[in-house]
This record gives C-alpha cells, sequence and structure tokens, in this order.
C-alpha cells in the first residue's frame, strides 16, 4: 500500500450539540499532516461529540471542519457521515460497536464497504493479519468470545479495511487494562506508520495517550482550554499537571 501524504484536518470555531444542548463551542484545532494529535478530555467534556461532528453524525452549528485529502480541500460540515467515510475520514468509535456474534473476518469484511475499500479488500485483509497476526490467528474465532485488548484490535483492523487516510479514535483505552492500554496505543502507531496516516485520537489516559502523540490539546467544557505543539509542552502545561497527572 502507498504511503499517503498531505491528508489534513482543520476545525475552526465549531459549535454543535443535542438539540438545544450546545457541547462544543468555538472549538478550533488542527491535525496536520501525517501527524498523531490527541485529544485530552475527561468524562463529558465533548471529545466523542466532536470525532462524531467530524464524521457528519452530528450537524454543527457554527464553524467549519476543512479536511485536504491528498491535495483537495473539502468542507465536511454538511456532508453525510458515507460521503465523510467515502472520503477516507474512518472512526474507531468509543466502545468499539463491533458485532460479537460474528467472526474475526466477518468483521474485518464489514469495515470494506466505501467503493475504494471493497476493490482493495483482499489486499487489505492481507495487510491487516500481517499487521496484527493475532487475528489471523483467529480469524474464525466469534469476537464476543474475545479479550478487550483482542477486540481493540479487531476494530483497529475492521477501520483499516476502509482503507483510510484519515483516523479518528475515540477513548480506546476504555475497559482495558494497563498493559493492553500501552500495547493499542503501539498498534496505533504502527498503523498509522505503515498506512502513513494522519491520526486525531481523544483519551483521558494522559501518559499512555501521549507516548504517541507529535502534539496535543485539552478540551473543558466544550472549549479547547489549551494547545501543545510536543507532549513536553503538554506535560510542562500547569492545567495538565493538576487534571491528568495529579501534581
Ligand atoms: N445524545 C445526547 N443527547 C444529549 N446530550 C448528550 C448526548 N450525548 C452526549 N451528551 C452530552 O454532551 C456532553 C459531552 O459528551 P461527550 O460524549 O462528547 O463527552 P466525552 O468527552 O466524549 O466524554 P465520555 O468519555 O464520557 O464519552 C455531556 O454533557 C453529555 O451528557
Amino acid at each position: 500500500m502507498p504511503i499517503l501524504a498531505g491528508n489534513s484536518l482543520e476545525i475552526a470555531g465549531l459549535d454543535a450539540g443535542y438539540g438545544a444542548v450546545r457541547v462544543l463551542q468555538g472549538v478550533s484545532l488542527s491535525v496536520p499532516a501525517g501527524q498523531t494529535v490527541v485529544l485530552l478530555g475527561t468524562n463529558g467534556n465533548g471529545k466523542t461529540t466532536l470525532m462524531r461532528s467530524i464524521m457528519g453524525q452530528i450537524r454543527a452549528t457554527a464553524g467549519r471542519i476543512r479536511a485536504s485529502i491528498e491535495g483537495q480541500e473539502r468542507e465536511l460540515v454538511g456532508l453525510s457521515p458515507e460521503q465523510v467515510v467515502e472520503l477516507g475520514i474512518v472512526l474507531v468509535p468509543e466502545g468499539r460497536r463491533l458485532f460479537p456474534r460474528l467472526s474475526v473476518e466477518q468483521n474485518l469484511r464489514l469495515g470494506a464497504y466505501r467503493a475504494t475499500a471493497r476493490a482493495a479488500l483482499g489486499e487489505n485483509l492481507a495487510l491487516c493479519y500481517e499487521l496484527f497476526p493475532r487475528l489471523a490467528e483467529r480469524r474464525a474465532q466469534l469476537v464476543g468470545s474475545m479479550s478487550g485488548g483482542e477486540q481493540q484490535m479487531v476494530a483497529l483492523g475492521r477501520a483499516l479495511m476502509s482503507a483510510p487516510r484519515i483516523l479518528l479514535v475515540d477513548e480506546p483505552s476504555v475497559g482495558l487494562a494497563p498493559i493492553l492500554v500501552a500495547r493499542t496505543m503501539e498498534m496505533i502507531a504502527e498503523m498509522k506508520a505503515r498506512l502513513g496516516l494522519t491520526v486525531l485520537m481523544a483519551e483521558q489516559n494522559f501518559h499512555q495517550a501521549v507516548r504517541i502523540a507529535d502534539r496535543g490539546y485539552v478540551i473543558v467544557h466544550g472549549h479547547i482550554e489549551f494547545e501543545g505543539e510536543s507532549a513536553a509542552a503538554l506535560r510542562d502545561n500547569d492545567l495538565v499537571r493538576q487534571v491528568y497527572l495529579g501534581l
């Protein structure tokens, strides 16, 4: 698979919510091409709402979401989830949302629904099994009988099957033991390197997330409160130290 460069996201002044409840208030952030950006925030601060807004699952009420895909600029606000996926922007949702009564391979194949991905199904399945050999060993196993870490691997593999250019990952650490969180971060980093992806990851596990992040943002009550140009800048910030590091 070729290394894809130049895929980035630029969000400016974004407002979004649920009915009268305004959750995101003027959110601006950049996900530069080829970088991993982490969106840090504790429960209920709007991380999932932002991910769902990018995917077209929630309609933004103000602001813009620009994607640059292989040099072509696209406005995402107003697109349907299908149109966003068709551009190669793929979400690994919080809680993974797999089909527990289907096998690993059936779950993976379901990831290949966009046209480009269908054409490359065999090639991507082979890549998926190469990157995650455990999935090859367990290809016939029902996903519901797998461990949380293995299920996270299936969720990442299913995203790979969609032939992503920009990968969104919503709180991959939820429900996983610390060692599996570390392993999951490594899997995301491996997948990014191998596919040449641009990644936006929402997390509340500061220590694990900054290990793979090039830069990060802190979201509090739907506002971006801090932007760190590097993992070190995040670590040195007072707000981050108080909220995430307990210092
Ligand atoms: N379907 C909904 N209808 C109304 N309010 C919602 C809905 N989903 C989320 N909210 C509210 O929006 C706010 C932000 O939630 P969101 O899920 O985006 O936060 P989060 O940072 O992803 O946290 P979590 O880790 O708990 O998912 C919360 O106050 C939440 O109660």
